[in-house]
């Protein structure tokens, strides 16, 4: 059920070595504002970063937003994540939060982050204090900000790109070769989205908690809060926008003398490209960047710790086609149309036996299970500290979920009793028994996840195991749930389907014998 990039993790690392190898012991170039040329290379291959310094916007902004950062903190909503990255469980050294549109979610390196809402309407109980509600709508307030920040930039974007289209234009060569002149090619091409971001990343790191952050390794830029990538699942063509805000003085320089020590840094550079140099950008207080248009795609960026504790707020257009509270709950609803509760006896029973419509509602039951309840509950219970609106959505998919699992009892029952042909039994297992097999794959796959992230017992001493589980404070360890024992009667399957899967495979071979 993972999402696959285009390029897999295999092939992407194999790539990278390569151009590691090439570069071998040495660096490749990167210009910062000290270098004569930093401004040229930044108009000419950076040009869809912008920079909005801290002057150039209003100080009540900036004062609600940098207020909001610290309440965060002081509230306890900032939470490292634990995730997967080339085989190994990795703790991420900084620490993050996502807001944005209610019951939106944005999914990075396969862990999906549940949005606290920037503002919630209806209903202001939803958070735990007056203070955090607050605190939630200045990010919607700086998201208006940069909105419209964006939206000028791409303008003069595409007037800057549209006069230099008329400047190269030559007009015999268009008649020679009967090409239309690039403005009207790219009438159709400029695809950037305007679409508002729905959601902000929060990132926080002190670089003083963090002692052993890596080294940037193509061009010796500093150690690294977060490493090359590529912002992932966002609408095609959409801008990302970055507030920058570090705080407190501090003697401490993790970074040697090359640069301001004090400074934090967004590093860019083309991807897979180790011919044009890098560059690396300044960060003060305030100063907000854009990444325009398609430049997340055509580049990567990374950002170097200062010395002093950061926050960024980094507002995008998630993709969100399959990652919002209200498109999962109206899957489950449709999977559950399928199910007939009789109003007297309460006896549940399946309308119809249609292969398709059985096999799309075990597609469901997986999609809410694995997609939504599993990946909120290996969070923890970290959401509670800063909303109630999760637990009281997760509540109502796993009302849902638990009637699918009657449903798919049903269906086994069905296989067994009911009148029906060999065909029909053939077609039924068909449909079913694939998303059952990956039900069994993945609950086995989640369990061992949880159970390496907690505190060693004796048979489990050493390794990164340990070290995790101790990392995390008691009301962020990841849980298994839902998980339930045989004896648990108000379950209508076990938790293990091994044997049942085991068993339809063999029926299903001897149908069709
Ligand atoms: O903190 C920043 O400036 C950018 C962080 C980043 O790249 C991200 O959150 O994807
Ligand atoms: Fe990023």
């Amino acid at each position: 059920m993972m999402k696959r990039g285009v390029l897999c993790e295999e092939e992407k690392e194999a790539k990278k070595q390569k151009l590691l190898d090439q570069i071998g012991d040495g660096h490749l170039p990167y210009l910062s504002p000290k270098d004569d040329t930093f401004y040229d290379l930044w108009r000419t291959c950076y040009s869809k970063l912008t920079l909005l310094q801290a002057k150039h916007i209003n100080a009540d902004l900036h004062h609600t937003v940098q207020n909001a950062f610290l309440s965060l903190l002081d509230n306890g909503c900032l939470f490292q994540d634990l995730v997967r990255l080339k085989g190994k469980d990795i703790l991420t050294p900084v620490s993050r939060i996502l807001i944005g549109r209610p019951g939106y979610t944005y999914k990075y390196l396969n862990t999906r982050l549940f949005a606290v809402p920037w503002i919630n309407d209806e209903l202001n109980t939803q958070y735990c204090t007056r203070n955090l509600l607050d605190t939630y709508k200045a990010f919607s307030d700086l998201n208006k900000f940069l909105y419209s920040q964006t939206v000028n930039e791409l303008q003069k974007l595409r007037k800057a790109h549209k006069n230099d289209c008329f400047q190269h234009f030559d007009y015999k060569e268009q008649v020679k070769s009967d090409k239309r002149p690039c403005t009207l090619n790219n009438e159709n091409k400029e695809l950037h989205s305007l679409e508002p971001f729905n959601v902000t990343l929060i990132n926080y790191m002190d670089p003083r908690d963090m002692p052993c952050l890596k080294e940037e390794p193509y061009f010796g830029m500093g150690k690294m809060a977060v490493s090359w990538h590529h912002d992932e699942n966002l609408v095609e063509q959409s801008t990302v926008a970055v507030y920058n805000f570090s705080y407190q003085e501090s003697a401490h320089d993790i970074n040697g003398d090359d640069k301001d020590p004090a400074t934090w840094n967004v590093g860019l550079k083309i991807a897979w490209d180790i011919e044009t140099p890098g560059l690396c950008i300044p960060l003060n207080t305030g100063d907000c960047y854009l990444m325009l248009d398609d430049l997340n795609k055509t580049h990567q960026h990374c950002v170097i710790a200062g010395c002093q504790p950061r926050f960024s707020s980094t507002h995008r257009v998630a993709e969100s086609s399959r990652d919002t509270f209200q498109y999962i709950k109206s899957q489950c609803n449709s999977a559950l149309q399928n199910l007939h509760m009789d109003p007297d006896t309460g006896a549940a029973a399946l309308k119809s036996l249609e292969p398709r419509v059985l096999g799309q509602t075990e597609e469901i039951h997986n999609e809410v299970e694995f997609e939504w309840l599993r990946q909120f509950w290996f969070q923890g219970k970290r959401y509670n500290k800063c909303t109630t609106f999760w637990k009281e959505a997760m509540t109502e998919l796993e009302n849902h979920w638990k009637q699918m699992e009657t449903m798919t009892s049903l269906v086994l029952k069905a296989i067994e009793n009911e009148n029906l042909t060999v065909d029909e039994k053939c077609n039924i297992l068909k449909n079913i028994l694939p998303c059952l097999v990956e039900r069994q794959n993945l609950r086995q796959e989640w369990r061992e996840s949880v159970m390496k992230t907690q505190k060693p017992d004796e048979r489990m001493i050493s390794g990164c195991r340990s070290k995790l589980a101790k990392k995390l404070p008691p009301d962020q360890a990841p849980c298994c749930y839902p998980y339930w024992n045989d004896d648990n009667k108000s379950m209508p399957l076990s938790f293990d389907l091994h044997s049942i899967t085991f068993a339809l495979q063999n029926r299903l071979e001897t149908l069709e014998a």
